[in-house]
């Protein structure tokens, strides 16, 4: 199974990193023909009206398009998110081409500018039931996009508090602010199909849960398709725990 992670702009390293530990090698995609070697595809975050033109300078949206359409499993992450949904509010001046496929409405600055961004435990049943460990994940949201409304297809896998009159304030999750059925929630990770978006940044971390998910699903997909190797198994997480980190000190 070959990964593909976009690598135009953005946090691509920090994925293919992240990937490594878990034992995959990672395909840095930067022209549409590497497309056909590769069976799934990590879209980093970034910025993603930067990405957009790169992505058209490298005559790029076609084939990701076309990719998304032939049901390949895809993952965006942040900037990746805004590539991957369908609409996208927030927009700068003149707007920006998306590649879509996902159901939903995303505000691309939804928590406000680069010293808005901040980090919160996401409860995230749906990833703790597949992949083990504890119920939350610390997610790490940077000039952050939301989700502001998905179809019927899609499942919501993360969401975290706001609170109700300025949304771009988000409220702790631990602390006294916690009300339960008070505070309005607004969604960060979904799930359509092969699809998956998260507008934080796992590959930020030290916890590897959603990049195992995800390869998972493109595991799952690869069956589907009845179609060669896999490389991720069950005893990924213990292989994680056995490798020396070798590359960037975040993982450490
Ligand atoms: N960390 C990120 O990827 C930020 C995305 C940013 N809000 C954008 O418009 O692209």
């Amino acid at each position: 199974m070959a990964v593909g992670v976009l690598a135009l702009q953005g946090s691509f390293n920090e994925h293919i990193a992240a990937l490594r530990r878990l034992g995959v090698k990672g395909i840095a995609i930067r022209k549409p023909e590497q497309l056909e070697s590769i069976s799934s595809l990590i879209i980093p975050g970034g910025e993603s009206t930067t990405m957009a033109k790169l992505a058209e300078y490298h005559n790029l949206f076609p084939a990701l398009r076309e990719f998304v359409k032939m049901g390949k499993p895809v993952w965006g992450t942040c900037a990746g998110l805004i590539f991957l949904a369908n609409k996208a509010t927030g927009q700068k001046t003149g707007g920006q081409e998306l590649i879509g496929g996902l159901d939903c409405t995303v505000h691309r600055n939804f928590f406000g500018s680069q010293i808005q961004s901040f980090e919160a435990e996401i409860p995230i049943p749906e990833i703790a039931d597949k992949e083990g460990g504890p119920p939350s994940f610390r997610g790490v949201f940077i000039r952050a996009p939301a989700i502001l409304e998905v179809g019927p297809g899609v499942e919501v896998l993360a969401d975290i508090p706001v609170s109700s009159e300025k949304s771009s304030s988000p409220v702790t999750l631990q602390g006294e602010e916690e009300k339960a059925g008070s505070e309005e929630k607004v969604i960060v990770a979904v799930r359509q199909g092969k699809l998956l978006a998260t507008a934080f940044h796992p590959e930020l971390t030290a916890d590897f849960r959603w990049h195992s998910y995800f390869l998972k699903m493109a595991n799952e997909a690869g069956d589907e398709a009845s179609s060669s190797s896999s490389t991720i198994n069950e005893g990924s997480s213990s292989l994680l725990s056995e490798r020396t980190p070798n590359d960037l000190p975040i993982f450490q």
